[in-house]
């Protein structure tokens, strides 16, 4: 069975092997105690698309499961240990500079203070979302939200 493919930039390319992606949606409770707010990092300086935000996450290594290289990366780039994470949306984006298949996962807890160790920055956000300019990737993420929460109009600004 053939899976959705998202073109990043409108562009349609031939097939590629996709690289496995751990993305973790870090959520917290927003002041009337619903989960609904969520944490976005910028993409650090020196990567593809940096300064775009994105969830926090990162490529599969060799013979990881997709919570252990979440649980990696999150130690890595955020300095916090998870508690469980649980499967949410799989997503499958083409870049032009990569084909990935985005492995989103819910995270409500974990402990550690959050620290930005790849000079990214981070902003807890809600619909619609302020931080300018959003990964192409991040978008479907939003549209998610907005359906679960029954949220009517932009998702994000720009
Ligand atoms: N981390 C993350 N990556 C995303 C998201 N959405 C999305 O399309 N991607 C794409 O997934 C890929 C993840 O690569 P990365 O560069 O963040 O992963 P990494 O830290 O393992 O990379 P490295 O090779 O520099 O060590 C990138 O092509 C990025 O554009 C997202 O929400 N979070």
């Amino acid at each position: 069975m053939s899976e959705a493919v998202h073109s990043a930039d409108g562009v349609v390319r031939a097939p590629r092997a996709a690289v496995e992606v751990a993305v973790g949606v870090l959520v917290r409770p927003d002041a009337s105690g619903r989960e609904r707010q969520f944490l976005l990092t910028s993409r650090p300086p020196g990567k593809v698309y940096a300064g775009y935000w994105e969830f926090p996450g990162g490529k599969l290594e060799a013979g990881e499961s997709v919570h252990q290289a979440l649980a990696r990366e999150l130690h890595e780039e955020l300095g916090i240990t998870i508690g469980a994470s649980r499967r949410w949306h799989e997503l499958v984006m083409d870049y032009e500079h990569a084909r990935v298949r985005l492995h989103f996962r819910l995270v409500s807890s974990w402990s550690g203070a959050l620290q930005m160790r790849e000079g990214q920055a981070m902003a807890w956000e809600t619909l619609p979302v302020a931080s300018v300019p959003v990964l192409p990737g991040t978008i479907p993420v939003l549209r998610w939200f907005a359906q679960e929460w029954g949220h009517a109009g932009p998702t994000h600004a720009g």
